[in-house]
């Protein structure tokens, strides 16, 4: 049979039916026996050639060793390679142990069966199993590059080599390729002897079999006879100066096996096969081959990818170095892992993105971020701490230092969105705090502060992750400055209103008291409202540093608070004063106080002036003391000069649209032409009660005389005696008495005149219209009236004026 150069034979390849066959073994209780596969009910494994005979390294065995369901073994697997001559029975021999479906030559044509290297996992076991072109091929004649190259890559990447050589073969040099493992450990000490990471040597186990052991030299001899080959070898080895004193045994352990003649016994043939494969088997045996120290610390996943640039350095040549290959296997290995726990990172983060950047706070993103890096670094650290340690370890922190750089602005996103949570709570809870009377400005804010910062505090420690530096402190710091700006406006808007509520509640309190004084008009005057201003004010300015105090005004703020209710009580009680003082109010005023004086005595009894009374002497004495009353409120001038008030004034300004504030100016009540004007006013109205005295006088004198009720007696004596003594007279007249009497009683006077009032008017209007009708002259009327009117006003003033000449003419 011909072995095809490409990987794509394999036992189900058509094109190969001889191999298909000949690869079918039977395994009976754990052995194979009377054919070369096993045909157990478990499948055999899909072989693949991992280097063809164009020395290409195959890219499927990545896939391969999945399929195999080695991809999450670990370090729980083994390497095997075999190394011989061509058709000494290698892939046989593999097939025997390990139930392997490498292709065995066909009897009848001897020709070369395995091209490159094949791998297969082996039955039942973690153990993948190489089988290498032969070396001596004779299809490849004096070219001794591919087999030099394959002994190397098997020596580099397997733990056990097993050697396969006919009995015949030992103590021969070239028959027993001694040659060729001389040059590979020639080349490979360079690689052997380099020290792996954790400090130890690649260790290799050689295992001997020598097939067709007849059994005439013992196989103690035979041992004995290849450890000395191979202690030549190593020592005739050139090897690089720092390793002269270097063993064969610090890299190489030496293991041997004989097999009977297939053919001629194949029984005992077999029986010692699975005496050899205990060996592979059972792990508690003393000669058990797969010793940790052999491993090669390449987890399984990544076996594909060292054996690939292993072939690569041998291919090209170079020094193969294993550390420095794992090296490279651990980088590329720990990306590719790196790669994919932070795509499915990626995608556990994505969607939290968007509401983070619409301004919302996501609840529970920090456990979310926990968990989430906690899941990407575990998913690596499974899966790359098993590659070099220094890799790891700094790939390892790339990846934390990437998903941090992720997480970093959901973080940041998500302390920015709660400070504009708090803060809009805090205006909140502000509001809701200042509402109403009584509250204590200060808790309000102490409370809603706390609770904001608070907040804050868990909804950033909440979002801290473990492993970073992240700190919200600087937030927090940020935050209580906009809280402090934020009590700050509120406070000196609170203080403003708590200033206009002092400065109502001071005109409310001066209200009645300023009314009273000012309703009173003595010399002392004014020194009685400054009084109550001071009082007043005094009070308010205490109770505004009481609030002032629970809204931890600075002292600044006080004082221009105070300065500033000080000047609004004092133009509020300049409000009052002027109000009191009004034109109407003041004359009035004045009227009152002349009143008082003239139209009642000293005892407060309504005058009746009859013509003998002084009563141009009351006049005049009542209207110079009430026009001293003019002076008196024109000026706000105490007696007690102490109690005088003064405030600074103030010039206009624009910029702060204050108002010019004059405060002597603020001290005069009425101007001189004022104070002329409202004496001139009230002289008017004086004059009026003069004149309405003196009529009153006259019309005293004009009395009926006492002798007209005597005649009155003695003319209506006759009719009076006629009512008398006429019963129908006398009982009307008792009549008309007694309903007079029961109107009395029942106090309907009153209205009986209204009503009789009111009916006469009603009967005189109609009587009016009526007449006008009838004559058709309406216009008549008029005239006669507003003559009337107008005589009955000019007969006023002729009346005073004769009067005032009355008056004048005695001073
Ligand atoms: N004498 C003898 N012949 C054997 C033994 N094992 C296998 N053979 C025969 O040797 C021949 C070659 O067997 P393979 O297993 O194909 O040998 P190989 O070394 O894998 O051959 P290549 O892959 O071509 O290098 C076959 O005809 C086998 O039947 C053995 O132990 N003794």
């Amino acid at each position: 049979m011909t072995a095809q150069s490409t990987n794509e034979y394999h036992d189900t390849d058509p094109a190969r039916p001889e191999a298909s066959s000949a690869s079918r073994m039977q395994a009976v209780n754990g052995h194979y026996a009377n054919g070369d596969t096993p045909a157990s009910s478990e499948p055999s494994y899909e072989r693949v050639q991992i280097i063809n005979d164009e020395k290409q390294f195959t890219p499927d065995l990545t896939n391969q060793v999945q399929r195999w369901g080695l991809h999450n073994a670990g370090f729980d697997y083994d390497i095997v390679a075999v190394f011989g001559s061509q058709s000494t029975g290698k892939s046989t021999l593999l097939n025997r142990l390990f139930g392997t479906n490498f292709d065995v030559m066909d009897e009848t044509k001897r020709q070369q069966t395995t091209k490159g290297i094949w791998m297969c996992k082996a039955k039942g076991m973690n153990v993948m199993v190489m089988d290498v072109e032969g070396t001596d091929g004779r299809e490849r004649g004096e070219d001794q590059d591919f087999e030099r190259k394959s002994a190397l890559f098997s020596l580099a990447s397997s733990e056990v080599l097993i050697i396969n050589i006919w009995e015949h073969q030992v103590g021969l040099y070239q028959g027993a390729n001694m040659g060729l493992l001389k040059t590979v450990f020639e080349v490979n000490l360079g690689l052997f002897g380099k020290k792996t990471a954790d400090g130890r040597n690649q260790r290799t186990l050689l295992l001997f079999v020598i097939r067709d052991h007849i059994g005439t030299t013992p196989l103690a001899n035979l041992k004995a006879t290849l450890a000395a080959d191979m202690q030549k070898i190593w020592e005739t080895l050139s090897k690089p100066q720092e390793m002269q004193d270097r063993q064969l045994s610090d890299y190489f352990d030496l293991s041997f096996a004989a097999l009977p003649h297939k053919i001629l016994v194949p029984d005992k043939f077999e029986s010692e096969i699975q005496e050899l494969r205990k060996r592979f088997v059972e792990k508690g045996r003393e000669d058990y081959v797969f010793k940790p120290a052999y491993h090669k610390r390449i987890p399984a996943d990544g076996v594909a990818f060292y054996m690939e640039g292993i072939w690569e350095q041998v291919q090209t040549n170079k020094d193969l170095d294993l550390p420095t290959q794992q090296e490279l296997l651990a980088q590329f290995r720990c990306d590719e892992i790196s790669t994919a726990a932070l795509s499915e990172f990626n995608e556990q983060a994505k969607p939290q993105r968007r509401p983070i950047e619409s301004g919302k706070v996501v609840e529970g993103l920090g456990s979310m971020m926990r968990n989430w890096r906690k899941g990407a670094l575990d998913r690596y650290d499974r899966d790359a701490s098993r590659y070099h340690p220094g890799v790891y370890k700094r790939k390892r922190g790339d990846l934390v230092s990437v998903i941090d750089s992720t997480l970093s602005p959901l973080f940041l996103g998500q302390l920015k969105n709660l400070h504009k949570a708090c803060l809009a709570s805090f205006k909140k809870e502000m509001l809701d705090g200042l509402r109403g009377e009584g509250y204590n400005f200060a808790h309000v804010v102490a409370t809603a502060r706390e609770c904001c910062e608070q907040r804050f505090v868990e909804g950033g420690r909440e979002v801290l992750v473990e492993g970073t530096d992240w700190s919200y402190e600087e937030e927090l710091a940020s935050l209580k400055e906009e809280m402090k700006s934020v009590a700050d406006q509120c406070r000196k808007d609170e203080t403003k209103k708590m200033v206009n509520l002092i400065e109502r509640n001071f005109k409310r309190q001066i209200s009645e008291p300023v009314e009273l004084d000012l309703n009173r008009p003595t010399a002392d005057m004014w020194d009685k409202v400054l009084t109550v201003f001071r009082e007043t004010l005094g009070k308010t300015e205490a109770s505004y540093l009481a609030k002032a105090k629970s809204f931890n005004c600075t002292d600044e703020e006080n004082v221009a608070a105070l300065a500033s209710l000080r000047k609004r009580a004092w133009l509020a009680l300049r409000s009052k004063i002027d109000e009191q003082t009004a034109d109407a109010a003041f004359l009035s005023k004045l009227r009152t106080y002349f009143e008082e004086r003239f139209r009642y005595d000293e005892q407060g009894v309504p005058r009746v002036w009859r013509p003998d009374d002084d009563i141009d002497g009351a006049f005049k004495k009542a209207k110079d003391q009430t026009l001293e009353l003019i002076p008196l409120y024109s000026r706000i001038s105490p007696i007690d000069k102490s109690l005088e008030y003064t405030l600074p004034s103030e010039p206009s300004d624009p910029l702060t649209s204050t108002e010019e504030f004059d405060f002597p100016s603020t001290l005069v009540i009425f101007s001189e032409t004022k104070a002329q004007d409202l004496g001139t006013r009230f002289r008017r109205d004086a004059d009026a009660h003069y004149v309405e005295a003196k009529r009153s006088t006259v019309s005293s004198v004009a009395q009926i005389p006492y002798w007209m009720y005597g005649v009155l007696v003695v003319l209506g004596w006759n009719e009076a005696m006629a009512v008398l003594f006429n019963p129908l007279y006398f009982a009307m007249l008792l009549c008309m008495a007694g309903s007079a009497w029961i109107i009395v009683q029942l106090g309907m006077v009153g209205p009986l005149f209204q009503v009789t009032r009111t009916l006469g008017n009603e009967m005189h209007r109609q009587v009016n219209n009526r007449l006008r009708e009838h004559f058709s002259q309406p216009a008549l009327t008029q005239p006669v009236r507003s003559r009337s009117v107008s005589n009955g006003q000019d007969g006023e003033e002729n009346e005073l004026r004769e009067l005032r000449s009355n008056v004048t003419e005695p001073m």
